[in-house]
């Protein structure tokens, strides 16, 4: 049994970009890329099985790869560093923010993906471009509790805040959360595997309008409904 597990742990390491016989780094996070500049970094696919996804999730994985089979869904590889390109686009838009200060440049990652292996964010999201939804299978790890035992609701409101803007995002153009209204109906247990349900409702002009549930797996359980507006940056609009 453990062979079979290490071996599988080997594959899925290897699966994740590391590459076969290279000890894996001590952490699993590459050096922060500088921020604004166009230098290539390698990026580790952080979407992927590991050994602190549960029984159900890595279930619920396997089922949504089967979708993805024949060309109608689609994982969403998700990194701990932002692209250079959607970075540049957010610098040409905020063109007065001063970028983050040299000496902080390497700290640097995408909030949701700061955390070691299953201690905070363990999430995937799945995408079906035609029917303009997305499906998130989030595990909120110990790191992420509010009320003891339960996931904090701004850890909640952070991951439906992805997986929506996931579910707006429009390929190569950056788009900014402009409001965000969840309604919390029931709390979260923590470690718990839930399903965040999107769907694009409205366009209009540079306008996004998303929704969402949030469900336990046997979907007898809604945790918390939300709607969110997107907006697609103008760069031809400097906002600040
Ligand atoms: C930044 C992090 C990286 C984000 C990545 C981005 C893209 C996605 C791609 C991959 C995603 C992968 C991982 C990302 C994970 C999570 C993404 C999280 C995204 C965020 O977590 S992002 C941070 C929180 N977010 C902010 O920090 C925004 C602060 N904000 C602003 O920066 C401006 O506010 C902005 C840019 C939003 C709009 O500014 P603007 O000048 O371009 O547009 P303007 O104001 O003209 O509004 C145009 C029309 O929207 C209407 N409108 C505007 N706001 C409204 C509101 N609140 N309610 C109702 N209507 C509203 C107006 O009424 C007008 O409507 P109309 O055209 O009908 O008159």
């Amino acid at each position: 049994m453990l062979r079979s597990c290490t071996a599988g742990l080997r594959s899925l390491w290897a699966l994740r970009g590391g590459r076969e016989g290279v000890p894996r780094p001590s952490t699993d996070l590459q050096p922060a890329p500088r921020l604004f500049s166009a230098e290539k970094v390698i990026h580790t696919d952080c979407a992927l099985p590991n050994p602190s996804w549960s029984k159900d999730l890595k279930l619920l994985f396997d089922q949504f790869m089967k979708k993805c089979e024949d060309g109608s869904w689609e994982r969403l590889p998700s990194y701990r560093h932002r692209c250079a390109q959607i970075s540049e686009d957010f610098k040409n838009y905020f063109l007065e923010q001063k970028p983050v200060k040299e000496g902080r440049l390497s700290q640097v990652r995408l909030f949701t993906r700061g955390f070691e292996d299953g201690l905070g964010f363990e999430y995937v999201i799945f995408k079906n471009n035609d029917e303009k939804r997305t499906v998130c299978l989030f595990q909120g790890g110990p790191y992420l509790q509010g009320v003891p035992g339960f996931v904090h609701g701004g850890a909640i409101a952070a991951i439906i805040d992805t997986a929506l803007a996931l579910c707006a995002a429009v390929p190569g153009k950056a788009i900014m959360t402009a409001n965000l209204n969840i309604n919390f109906k029931r709390p979260v247990p923590l470690c718990s595997v839930v399903v965040i349900n999107s769907q694009l409702d409205k366009l209009e002009g540079r306008k996004l309008f998303v929704s969402c549930n949030v469900q336990s797996v046997d979907e007898k359980t809604v945790y918390s409904e939300a709607t969110g507006l997107f907006i697609k940056l103008d760069p031809e609009k400097k906002s600040f």
